[in-house]
């Protein structure tokens, strides 16, 4: 983190811009290929990238066949690589060129670190292809063949070999490794041992010919390598200019990070081109740090990555605002509809899978459950309704109870009894009202003699009294009952601990997060599977505003319920929100706060879910998001986990983190949320005055 940039920057947070270049190239003409490099270079380095990739053996061409063992073009080739140098003097950059090398009586297919103004290090190809369409051998010799670590290049003697990281001080988490494209191909790539070393951005220069259905592959193999060494991974091959002899070349760049395609060239392009992406290098760090098993292969391997070299490059981090990344408003809803229906088939599946499992093992045919004509409780009543037909058990077995209390509307209770007919659950209505009144006497509540005190104590009596049937109903008809509360109310501490909806013998919405549940619910319109007067009810559930129903409207309020639950705990969108980035990566608030400036402060451009109400489609300014985002790490960390410690059994439904203590998430129940409070006041103070 670089504390002395302003909030906006990119740097501050961990990010840093990394560049790939696809220059035009011509066949042995280095000092052209230069020149293109260079203002390349340049161009990437005005638009902040600290770090630019070049294509494998961009300076000569890779195309040059035997014309490699030509003293003159070799000749010109170091003149280029050193005018390269030169220039490198006023960017604030690495950058990472490709050229062949004559060193030790031989020739070697090499990438040139360059920075400031100097060659820094030369990192030998590893592997060289001699198959099929490939004749490396022919002309070079590889890096395991190399007698010395050093080569003397330019007038300058520097480090030589496959083991080279490139460090900057000054951007935190920036360790470069660099490899050459067939590198990449091999069982053990050279990048698989440097990531294990530290290095978080694995670089390869690529001269790779295309051919029908290559580029999927080469995306495969750098997102795959990206997943499986935690890293971002970057990748240039060469295109315009190539020698088609035989072959033919697509330019094709790629910037994955972690398994994740942030960036990719427009392939067969007929304009020199650079992609850019903000890797979140801090992303990187986390997931290797909570991901042990990477550690368990760093042991296995210590010798040889205690052998590696670091370079430490004069960097500075630039100041950069204008984030080159997508961040999803919604992270756990993605937006495209086919990845989003497949994520709604695994979760509701998941879902109705835990349940069959519970009521097989329970040896229980029958399953108790409060609808209450709401989001949560309809989309359990779903899943307990496709279980029973999955087990062959009629759908009656769901008894299905809708309670109204001291402020049910007529609509949620409408949609109640409709959800239930419609669905051919065994439907039922108890009056909460008489043993809640009794309960509130009990206590000597005021509420219990008529007086309006709504309080917290007359909100959980209702919830409590709910529960309570529920447990009993359960006792008495040898079922089990099905808990509907959500992952973000978890997160929140939304719910009523102990005698209370908090409770219940199995829950299948534990681990879904309240943004997916109306996904969830369309996804089953959609799909018809439930009929149409199913559907017409559904559709307005899904029209309905969230609220827990426990405190009455007044008198003139026309049935409206008087807590808008968003109201109170803040807009579930970025609530959902803050939970992913701060359970899923552990990043600081400050860092949550930009990536929901970047995702919610302007949403005229960007993608939204389809189905979403024009309402939910809006946009929230910094000072919103830091009011919410304070009320969430005031509930999560301070108040609500004791409600997660004692939550009952549920499926993992996402991959994003659930909140079971046997689970994703366990933590104490007395911490105290002074460290994240104190980052996000500071945080508050800063956008203040500035
Ligand atoms: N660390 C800790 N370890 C053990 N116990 C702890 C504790 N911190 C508080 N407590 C105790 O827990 C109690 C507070 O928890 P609790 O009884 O749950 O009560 P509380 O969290 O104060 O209230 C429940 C809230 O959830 C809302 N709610 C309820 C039901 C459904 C929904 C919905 O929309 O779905 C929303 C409701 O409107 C209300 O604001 C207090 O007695 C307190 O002393
Ligand atoms: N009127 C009611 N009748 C039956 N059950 C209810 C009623 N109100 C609440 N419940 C039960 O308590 C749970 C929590 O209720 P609440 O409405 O406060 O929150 P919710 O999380 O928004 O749930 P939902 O979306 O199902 O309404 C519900 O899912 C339901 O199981
Ligand atoms: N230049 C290379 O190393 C090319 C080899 C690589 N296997 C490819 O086909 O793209």
């Amino acid at each position: 983190m670089n504390h002395t940039h302003p909030f906006q920057s990119i740097y501050r947070h961990g990010f840093a811009r990394l560049a790939v270049a696809i220059p035009a190239v011509r066949i042995a003409e280095p000092a052209f290929n230069a020149e293109r490099t260079i203002a390349l270079a340049r161009r990437a380095a005005a638009a902040g990238a600290v770090l630019v990739l070049f294509p494998e053996l961009g300076i000569s061409a890779y195309s040059n066949d035997d014309l490699f063992q030509q003293t003159a073009l070799l000749d010109a080739v170091e003149q280029a690589v050193a005018e390269i140098a030169a220039a490198s003097s006023e960017l604030n950059a690495l950058l990472l060129i490709g050229a062949p090398l004559r060193h030790e009586g031989r020739l070697f297919n090499c990438a040139i670190a360059l920075c400031n103004g100097h060659i820094v290090g030369v990192t030998p190809k590893s592997y060289l292809p001699n198959y099929r369409e490939f004749y490396e051998k022919r002309h070079f010799a590889a890096a395991r063949d190399a007698i010395n670590d050093t080569i003397r290049i330019a007038g300058q003697t520097v480090p030589f070999g496959a083991d080279l990281i490139y460090e900057a001080p000054a951007i935190p988490g920036l360790a470069v490794h660099v490899e050459i494209c067939e590198d990449l191909w091999t069982p053990l790539p050279p990048s698989t041992f440097a990531a294990l070393a530290g290095a978080t951005v694995l670089c390869n220069l690529s001269a790779s010919n295309i051919t029908i259905g290559k580029a999927d592959y080469r995306r495969a193999l750098c997102m795959g390598q990206s997943a499986r060494t935690i890293a971002a991974y970057l990748y240039s091959a060469a295109g315009l200019g190539e020698s088609t002899t035989d072959l033919a070349w697509d330019g094709h760049a790629l910037i994955c990070e972690n398994g994740d395609l942030l960036a990719e060239s427009q392939r067969f392009c007929d304009e020199e081109q650079i992609i850019v992406a903000d890797v979140d290098l801090e992303r990187l760090q986390q997931d290797r740090m909570r991901q042990t098993s990477f550690s368990d292969s760093i042991g296995d391997y210590r010798e040889r990555l205690r052998a590696m070299r670091t370079i430490a490059l004069p960097l500075t981090a630039p100041i950069v605002t204008d984030l080159r990344r997508d961040v999803a408003r919604f992270p756990y809803v993605p937006n495209d509809p086919a990845t989003r229906d497949e994520r709604c088939y695994e979760a509701y599946n998941i879902q109705v899978h835990g349940l069959i499992q519970r009521m097989r093992s329970a040896k229980v045919e029958k399953v108790v459950i409060g609808v209450s004509g709401g989001l949560d409780s309809t989309q359990a009543l779903i899943v307990a309704a496709r279980a029973m037909d999955r087990l062959g058990l009629p759908r009656r077995n769901v008894l299905a109870y809708t309670m109204p209390g001291f402020a049910t509307s007529s609509q949620t209770r409408t949609n109640a009894h409709a959800l239930m007919a419609a669905l051919g659950v065994s439907a039922h209505e108890i009056d909460i009202r008489p043993s809640a009144l009794q309960m509130l006497r009990d206590l000597g509540h005021p509420a219990g003699e008529g007086a309006p005190v709504y309080d917290v104590t007359f909100e959980n009596v209702q919830a409590g009294e709910r529960t309570s049937h529920l447990f009993r109903l359960a006792n008495y008809h040898n079922a089990i009952v099905v808990g509907t509360g959500d992952l973000s109310e978890l997160a929140l501490g939304w719910c009523t601990y102990g005698v209370g909806d908090q409770m219940a013998h199995y829950n299948v919405n534990a681990s879904v997060p309240k943004t997916l549940i109306q996904h969830l619910i369309r996804y089953v319109i959609r799909s018809g599977e439930l009929g149409e007067e199913a559907n017409r009810v559904l559709a307005d559930i899904l029209a309905t505003e969230i609220s827990p129903e426990l405190v009455p409207a007044t008198a003139n309020s026309d049935d409206k319920p008087a807590q808008r639950t968003e109201e109170i705990i803040g807009p579930y969108a970025l609530q959902d929100f803050n939970l992913y980035y701060i359970t899923r990566y552990g990043f600081r608030p400050s860092k949550v706060a930009f990536l929901a400036m970047h995702a919610w402060g302007d949403t005229s451009a960007g993608a939204w879910p389809e189905g979403l109400p024009a309402a939910d489609r809006r946009a929230y300014d910094l000072p919103t998001i830091l009011h919410w985002l304070r009320v969430f790490l005031y509930r999560f960390f301070q108040i609500s986990q004791f409600k997660r410690s004692a939550m009952p059994n549920g499926p993992k439904v996402g991959s994003g983190g659930a909140l079971s203590p046997r689970g994703d998430w366990r933590a104490p129940s007395d911490a105290s949320a002074a460290v994240w409070l104190a980052e996000i006041d500071r945080l508050i103070a800063e956008v203040d005055v500035g």
